[in-house]
C-alpha cells in the first residue's frame, strides 16, 4: 500500500489522510475570530442589540406624538396647572401654533416664571398669568368672573391641574383636597365657562384623568373618604373616575352644541406630581434614575391632551377615553350612567349650581345621595370657620352669572 502524499509546507515525514488539505486548513483558522478579537466582536454585537431594544423600548415608552401642523392663531385656550409639567409642555405648543392662551394657576409666581420662560420659547406674547385655586370654589368663581370681563369667546378649556395622594387634607370648602381640586373644583369651572364655550362652538373640554380610574370607585356612603382614606387607591383614583364619568355625562348634555369633551390618560410621566411621595429615601432615588428611562418626558405626556385640542379629524368626536394619542374603550364603571347622574347631582350641590336636570322621583332636591343634608362632609373642619360652606356657595351663585342655557 502507498502512503499519502506529503504536500509542500508540511512536516516533512508528517502523514496526513487521503484527501486532507493542511494548506485549506490554515486559511480557515486565520479567517476565525479567536481570542481577544473574538470577545470583543461579541461583546460590541450583545451592546448594540440591548442599545436597539433599549431605544425602541424607549419609543414606545414615550408613545406616538400630535404631529399634525394645523396652526390656532387667535383661539383662546384655557389651560390648568400649568405653571409645570404635562400642562406647561401643553401651553407651550400650543403657543406655538398661535393661541392666546390663559394660564390659571394657583402660584402667581411659579406661574410668571413659567410664562416668561414659553414666551421666549414660542415667541407668542398673548399669554395670561390667572389666579385659580381649583381648591377653592371661590377662588374658581373669581378666575371666571374676570375672564368672562375680559373675552367674549373660549375655543379651548383643558382641565389639567392635579393633585396625587396627598395626606388627607381639606379644601378652603371643607372637601377632601384630590377629590376637590381634581373633580369638583374643575367642574365648577367649566359649569361656569359652558356659556362662552357654546358661543364659540365648534370648541373643546379636554378633561386628563388617569389610567387610576381602572382603581376607582365611586363611594357614595363616604365620597369625602371621612371613614376610610386612601391616598391613591381611594381618594386619587375615585377623582380620576370623577374626571371621566363628568366627561361622558357632559358630552350627553352637550349634544348638538357644537362642544365637544373628552378625557385621557396621558402616560405615567416624570413630573411633579409624585411630591408627595412619603417613601423611604432610597425608594426615591430608585424611582428617579429607573423615571429617567421608563417614564414619559412631560412632553411626550402632553401629546394626547394636545391632540384631542387641536386634531380637525376629532372635530365632532365627544365622550371618549384616550391614550397615547388613541381612543380605547372604557371599563364599565367608568362608563356607568347612573353613577355619572348621580355624581353630577351630587357634585352640582357640593359646588352650590342649581340643578340641571330634576332630581329622581322620590328623592328630597336639598339632601345629596347620601341621605345628609348638603354642605361639605359633615364635621370637616374647613379651618375658615364658615358653618355652612356650601349654602354660602349657593347664596353667591346668584351674584355670579350663571348661563347654562
Ligand atoms: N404624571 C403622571 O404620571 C400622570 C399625570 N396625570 C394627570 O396629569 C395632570 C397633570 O399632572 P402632572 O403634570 O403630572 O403633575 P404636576 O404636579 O407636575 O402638575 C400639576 C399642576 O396642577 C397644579 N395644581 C395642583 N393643585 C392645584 C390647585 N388646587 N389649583 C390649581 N392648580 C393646582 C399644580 O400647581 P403647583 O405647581 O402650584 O402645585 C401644577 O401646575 C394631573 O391631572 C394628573 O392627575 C395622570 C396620569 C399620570
Ligand atoms: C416617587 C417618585 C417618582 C415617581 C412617581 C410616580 C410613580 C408617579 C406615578 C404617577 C401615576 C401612576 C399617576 C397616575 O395618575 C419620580 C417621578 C420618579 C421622581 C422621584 C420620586
Amino acid at each position: 500500500m502507498s502512503e499519502a502524499a506529503t504536500p509542500p509546507g508540511s512536516v516533512p515525514g508528517t502523514v496526513f489522510p487521503p484527501g486532507f488539505d493542511p494548506t485549506a486548513e490554515s486559511v480557515e483558522k486565520t479567517l476565525c475570530f479567536r481570542g481577544f478579537w473574538a470577545w470583543f466582536v461579541l461583546i460590541l454585537l450583545i451592546a448594540l442589540g440591548i442599545s436597539l431594544f433599549m431605544w425602541l423600548l424607549r419609543k414606545c415608552i414615550q408613545g406616538p406624538a400630535y404631529r399634525k401642523a394645523n396652526r390656532i392663531d387667535g383661539k383662546v385656550v384655557i389651560v390648568t396647572g400649568c405653571n409645570t409639567g404635562i400642562g406647561k409642555e401643553t401651553v407651550l405648543e400650543l403657543a406655538k401654533r398661535g393661541a392666546r392662551v390663559y394660564m390659571a394657576c394657583r402660584d402667581p409666581g411659579r406661574c410668571e416664571a413659567a410664562r416668561l420662560d414659553i414666551m421666549d420659547r414660542s415667541r407668542n406674547q398673548q399669554l395670561f398669568n390667572r389666579t385659580l385655586d381649583l381648591g377653592s370654589l371661590q377662588s374658581v368663581r373669581s378666575f371666571v368672573e374676570r375672564f368672562k370681563a375680559e373675552e367674549s369667546r373660549l375655543d379651548i378649556l383643558i382641565n389639567n391641574a392635579g393633585i396625587m395622594a396627598c395626606p388627607r387634607t381639606l379644601t378652603a370648602d371643607g372637601y377632601e383636597q384630590q377629590f376637590g381640586v381634581n373633580h369638583l373644583g374643575h367642574f365648577l369651572l367649566t359649569n361656569l365657562l359652558l356659556d362662552r364655550l357654546k358661543h364659540s362652538s365648534p370648541s373643546r373640554i379636554v378633561v386628563v384623568s388617569s389610567a387610576a380610574h381602572l382603581f376607582g370607585r365611586i363611594n357614595r356612603e363616604d365620597l369625602m373618604s371621612e371613614k376610610n382614606y386612601g391616598k391613591f387607591f381611594g381618594a386619587y383614583s375615585q377623582s380620576k373616575l370623577a374626571n371621566i364619568l363628568f366627561t361622558r355625562k357632559l358630552s350627553t348634555i352637550l349634544k348638538d352644541t357644537g362642544v365637544t369633551v373628552n378625557c385621557c390618560h396621558p402616560g405615567v410621566v416624570r413630573t411633579e406630581l409624585n411630591r408627595h411621595f412619603a417613601g423611604p429615601g432610597w425608594m426615591k432615588s430608585v424611582l428617579q434614575t429607573g423615571s429617567l428611562y421608563f417614564f414619559k418626558t412631560p412632553k411626550a405626556g402632553a401629546q394626547t391632551s394636545l391632540r384631542l385640542a387641536l386634531d380637525p379629524q376629532l372635530e365632532h368626536s365627544t365622550g371618549g377615553y384616550y391614550s397615547d394619542c388613541m381612543r380605547f374603550p372604557l371599563v364599565p364603571w367608568a362608563r356607568n350612567m347612573q353613577n355619572a347622574d348621580w355624581l353630577w347631582r351630587e357634585s352640582e350641590k357640593l359646588v352650590g349650581l342649581p340643578p340641571l336636570e330634576p332630581p329622581p322621583a322620590g328623592q328630597n332636591p336639598t339632601q345629596n345621595g347620601n341621605g345628609t343634608q348638603n354642605g361639605a362632609a359633615s364635621g370637616n373642619g374647613n379651618g375658615n370657620g364658615s358653618a355652612n360652606p356650601v349654602s354660602r356657595e349657593m347664596q353667591s351663585v346668584e351674584t355670579v352669572v350663571v348661563n347654562r342655557s
